[in-house]
């Protein structure tokens, strides 16, 4: 029998059909966007104000469509070439992208928004307002204007104060300047956010609606298609497998039209190649790989369905934390404090502490949540939770739907 130390060396050292795996990272920024073409040139009509008439207007624009249509890679790679662009023309522009999902309030964005524009702000004391005088007035000196990206918008909107809304989208209402140095895209998922929004605030947001279509199958075909060749060595890859990926998912063939989840896909069946030791990529590989990504959503969906409001809402918290904190697991406590908002949010009373254990004990019970103990380094001991299951925005969507309905439900 082999040792371990040499199925590990021999393993280390066995090949691999990809040649540089980060080419499929979801942060990964490529260099071409096919089938978003159109995208960047009514995004660059949209901001020519700033080159044909620099100062006279704050440009806003809503990029809104599913999750995995492109919005984030699109906004980024305009914004960059954008500044290049116009840079020839002797304007100078900065492209500054802030997630709100990440940055959680106004004074968090606007630190964001400094960090990025390499400015340094006094650690403590200043308002979110006077932040942002601060950011104009570097702009007015530099002669610099700024388009910032608001990420995940929906979330700063359903969960900031009026003010706060009303500050960063009026901003020249509040700023006393001539020139307008300030220019905005806003993402955002669901566009009925906006519905309970005071008109006069949603004037100042929607005035310019990009919409992103979900993608087709013979789009995400080319999509892929540029991802094989960065990605994986030549011939490694069967067409096959990047056909059925697309077919799969196209909106037109039934699917989601996520190209995120195509290309997880795509990553997912080069690793299930290399483990079997196979030297290509074949369309096996790809529904083992898109079957593994379905059985685990649809076991958690099928177990989410039988929630009732408040464990769902505690479901809702562990999926805000992951995805705000990037880590795993999160003291009990924190995830408490996190739920009480969601609850105050949507105007329910939280459950008391002895209810919300029993919730969480049932939540483990059906696969939903693992509970373990802290070890010292923490104050005391404490209980760390963390979902069985990856944060993603689907399941997020999904768990938020669920909420609207179940809320719904209650009040009737
Ligand atoms: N046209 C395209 N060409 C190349 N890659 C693309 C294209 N559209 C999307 N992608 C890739 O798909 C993934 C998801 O795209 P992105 O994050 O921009 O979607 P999104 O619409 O912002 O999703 P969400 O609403 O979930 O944030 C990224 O890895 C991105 O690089």
């Amino acid at each position: 029998m082999a040792l371990p130390s040499d199925i590990i060396n021999s393993s280390l050292n066995s090949p691999s059909v990809l040649k540089d795996g980060s080419k499929l990272n979801p942060d990964y920024i490529p260099e071409r966007l096919p089938h978003r073409e159109d995208k960047l040139k009514e995004l660059t009509i949209a901001f020519r104000d700033i080159v044909n008439d620099p100062g006279k207007s704050s440009v806003r624009v809503v990029i809104t469509g599913r999750t995995g249509t492109g919005k984030t890679v699109t906004a980024r790679i305009f914004g960059k070439a954008f500044a290049e662009q116009v840079k020839n023309r002797g304007i100078k522009v900065e492209y500054v992208h802030v997630n709100c999902h990440r940055e959680r309030t106004l004074y968090l964005i606007t630190l964001k928004i400094a960090e990025q524009l390499k400015l340094s702000i006094p650690p403590r004391g200043l308002s979110s307002q006077e932040v942002f005088k601060i950011i104009h007035e570097y702009l007015e000196r530099r002669n610099i204007y700024v388009i910032i990206t608001l990420d995940e918008f929906d979330y700063f909107l359903n969960s900031s104060p009026p003010e706060d809304i009303y500050f960063i989208v009026r901003l020249y209402d509040e700023l006393a300047v001539n020139v307008k140095r300030v220019s905005y895209i806003f993402i955002i998922r669901d566009l009925t956010t906006l519905s309970s929004l005071d008109k006069t605030v949603r004037d100042h947001i929607a005035r310019d609606i990009i919409e992103f279509p979900p993608y087709k199958s013979n789009e995400l075909y080319d999509i892929l298609q540029d991802r094989v060749k960065m990605a994986f060595y030549d011939g490694t890859v069967s067409d096959d497998a990047v056909k059925f990926i697309s077919d799969i998912n196209g909106f037109d063939k039934g699917g989601s039209g996520n190209a995120r989840l195509s290309i997880e896909t795509l990553e997912l069946a080069g690793r299930i190649a290399d483990a079997e030791g196979s030297p290509i990529v074949t369309v096996e590989h790809a529904k083992k790989a898109n079957s593994r990504l379905n059985e685990e959503a649809s076991i958690i969906l099928d177990e989410l369905n039988y929630l009732e409001l408040h464990p769902m809402l505690l479901v809702k918290a562990l999926i805000n934390l992951s995805k705000r904190e990037k880590k795993e697991s999160f003291p009990i406590g924190e995830v408490e404090d996190e739920y009480s908002r969601l609850c105050e949010l949507l105007g329910v009373e939280p459950r008391r502490h002895t209810q919300v254990f029993e919730y969480m004990r049932r939540l483990k019970l059906m696969g939903i949540i693992n509970t373990q103990q802290s070890g010292k380094g923490m104050r005391g001991r404490t209980t760390l939770l963390s979902l069985t299951f990856p944060a993603s925005q689907e399941l997020d969507d999904y768990v938020t739907k669920l909420i609207g309905a179940l809320k719904n439900s209650e009040q009737k």
